[in-house]
Formats: C-alpha cells, sequence, structure tokens
C-alpha cells in the first residue's frame, strides 16, 4: 500500500480558547486533486498550515508524505509547492530576481518552465514584485510554487484575486500537473466551480469537524434534497437516517440527506404516511446545505407546500 500523500489523525488545534481543528482524520492518497471547503473561519488555513509544519497541532498526528509534518526533512520540503492566502514575496526584486532568486534553493528547479508560464501568464520580467498587481502577485506566486517540479501541492484560495481568463489558465495548469499520476493537490476555495472541474475529491469542514471527505462523484450522485409532505402534523424529534440539515414545519419538512437511496425514499413514504419528493443538487447548493449556510428562500420551510 502507498504512504498517503497527506495524513491526519485526531487532529486537534487550539487558538486560545477557540478549538479550531477537533479532531480531525483525513487520509489524502497519493494522485488525488482535494477541494478543502468550508465557510470562512472553518480552518482550511488552518488545516493546511498543520498539514505543511508551519503550525503545531494542539495534539493529535499530521503527515506529509509519510514524514510528521512537524519535523519535516529538507527532502520533504523540497518536494512541495506552497501557495499560501498572503503569497509572501519580495516586493524590492524583479519578477525575474524573484524567480531567480527561489530557483537557486533547488536542484529541480525548470527556468524553461517558469519562463514558458510567465509568458503564457504575461507577468513582466523585469516589473518589481512591489509594483504588480494583487492578481499578478499571485500568479507569481503559484508559478513560483510549480518551478521545481513539486509532487504535492499545497493551494490556500489559489485563485481569489485572478480574473477568469487566468483562472482558466491556472486550472488548465493544474491538470497540466496531475498527468504525472502520482501528483497530489490540496486546495481550499470557495469557488464551487473551479472545484468541478479539477477535483477529484472533496473535503468539507465544518465546527471544526471534517463533515464529509470523499470522491467528487459520490458526493454529487448521493446528496439530495427530500420534500416530505405528511398527512398529519410531523413529530418535533422527526429524523431522518444521514440527514445533513432538516428544517420542519407542521406536516412538511425539507431535508438534505448526503446519500440518498430508493429504500430511503420509499421507507420515509412508509414510516410517515408521506408523499416523498427528491430534489438534485448543484454543488453549489450541496456546499450550502454541508455548511449550514443555506439561504435560499424557495427553500425556506414556509415556502414547504402541499
Ligand atoms: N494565529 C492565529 N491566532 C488566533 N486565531 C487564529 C489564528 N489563525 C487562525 N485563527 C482563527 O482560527 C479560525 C479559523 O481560521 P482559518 O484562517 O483557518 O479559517 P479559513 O477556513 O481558512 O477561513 P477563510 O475562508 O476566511 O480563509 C478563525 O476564527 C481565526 O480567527
Amino acid at each position: 500500500m502507498s504512504v498517503p500523500a497527506l495524513q491526519t489523525e485526531l487532529l486537534t488545534r487550539r487558538f486560545g480558547d477557540e478549538e479550531v481543528l477537533r479532531g480531525i482524520d483525513l487520509s489524502i492518497e497519493p494522485g488525488q486533486v482535494v477541494g478543502l471547503i468550508g465557510t470562512n473561519a472553518a480552518g482550511k488555513t488552518t488545516l493546511i498550515k498543520c498539514l505543511l509544519g508551519l503550525l503545531k497541532a494542539t495534539s493529535g498526528a499530521c503527515r506529509l508524505l509519510g514524514e510528521d509534518s512537524w519535523n519535516l526533512s529538507a527532502s520533504a520540503k523540497a518536494r512541495i509547492g506552497y501557495v499560501s492566502q498572503d503569497f509572501e514575496l519580495l516586493p524590492w526584486m524583479t519578477v525575474q530576481g524573484m524567480c531567480d532568486y527561489t530557483g537557486a534553493f533547488y536542484e529541480s528547479w525548470r527556468p524553461a518552465q517558469v519562463e514558458r508560464l510567465r509568458d503564457e501568464w504575461q507577468l513582466p520580467s523585469d516589473k518589481l514584485v512591489g509594483a504588480l498587481s494583487v492578481g499578478q502577485r499571485q500568479k507569481l506566486a503559484v508559478i513560483l510554487a510549480l518551478g521545481h517540479q513539486p509532487e504535492l501541492l499545497m493551494l490556500d484560495e489559489p485563485v481569489a484575486s485572478l480574473d477568469p481568463f487566468a483562472r482558466r489558465q491556472f486550472l488548465q495548469s493544474l491538470v497540466q500537473f496531475t498527468e504525472a499520476e502520482q501528483n497530489t493537490i490540496l486546495f481550499s476555495t470557495h469557488i464551487t466551480s473551479d472545484l468541478e472541474r479539477i477535483a477529484s475529491h472533496v473535503a468539507i469542514l465544518r465546527d471544526g469537524k471534517l463533515a464529509w471527505f470523499g470522491p467528487l462523484d459520490t458526493l454529487k450522485e448521493g446528496c439530495k434534497r427530500l420534500r416530505v409532505h405528511a398527512q398529519q402534523a410531523l413529530p418535533l424529534d422527526f429524523q431522518i437516517p444521514g440527514a445533513i440539515r432538516c428544517e420542519l414545519h407542521g406536516a412538511h419538512a425539507l431535508v438534505s440527506v448526503a446519500q440518498m437511496d430508493e429504500e430511503l425514499r420509499e421507507s420515509i413514504a412508509e414510516k410517515w404516511r408521506a408523499d416523498v419528493q427528491v430534489e438534485d443538487l448543484n454543488l453549489e447548493e450541496i456546499f450550502l446545505e454541508w455548511t449550514g449556510s443555506r439561504q435560499d428562500q424557495a427553500s425556506s420551510p414556509e415556502k414547504v407546500s402541499s
């Protein structure tokens, strides 16, 4: 069996009284492209930093490429590409200087590939880094993270400042990156359409826990919204196995489930003498259901009509 590219066991991380990560068990295999999603302040950056050894776990284990994240060897570090949310760069260097400087740290640096990406992404070589726009700096940070041919890419909201064209180019370079079968990506994002385009797997953080982890297709195929219309008022403790969210309104309920199947529909219909309508959800809706941030008026209990 291969060593997981990234792994946590019962990982917790506290900041003062705030327990941001509360017992995360996650195992990402080589070759997986994992989109990490969760609401603002869900702990995505904290998880990425713990995995990279930039933050120490309060308790539990964190491993990267088989090594303890807090004691990574130089050779493991050389196999990682990382783009942080604030992509720290040296403002007084030119773009070319920044590339040469970063390249000097890596034996495996590929100047030709860096130059190609720089041209494709229209980054002026002689411009000072401090004079670049936010989007241009983000592009440079991504190019620097790819320049040494890493096999593990960790990207914390890598496209937040990119225009749609640059985002497309960026996603294309990630697709190229994953042509090497064992290359792994963990990226946090709020843009579900990007996630849909490149992720093989999805990890959802909620309340400091890993609410869901698995293949993107399984998530999309299994997650459904049920409109339950019973003949009489449903009990206040009305529950459905595997429900992610449940809203009750008299004889009606709006329930989202992670793993829908016909047997479940039939058992609800029979047990509650109810008509059960099953609705498909797109990835953004699934995200809203999982993170408990659904605000869609059409779905509010008041609108559940018989
Ligand atoms: N160094 C720190 N000191 C104190 N609190 C911190 C620190 N770093 C993160 N936190 C807290 O941990 C929580 C999670 O932050 P984190 O940046 O991991 O969230 P996130 O999911 O990446 O959010 P976003 O989507 O907004 O980027 C927040 O409440 C944040 O204030």
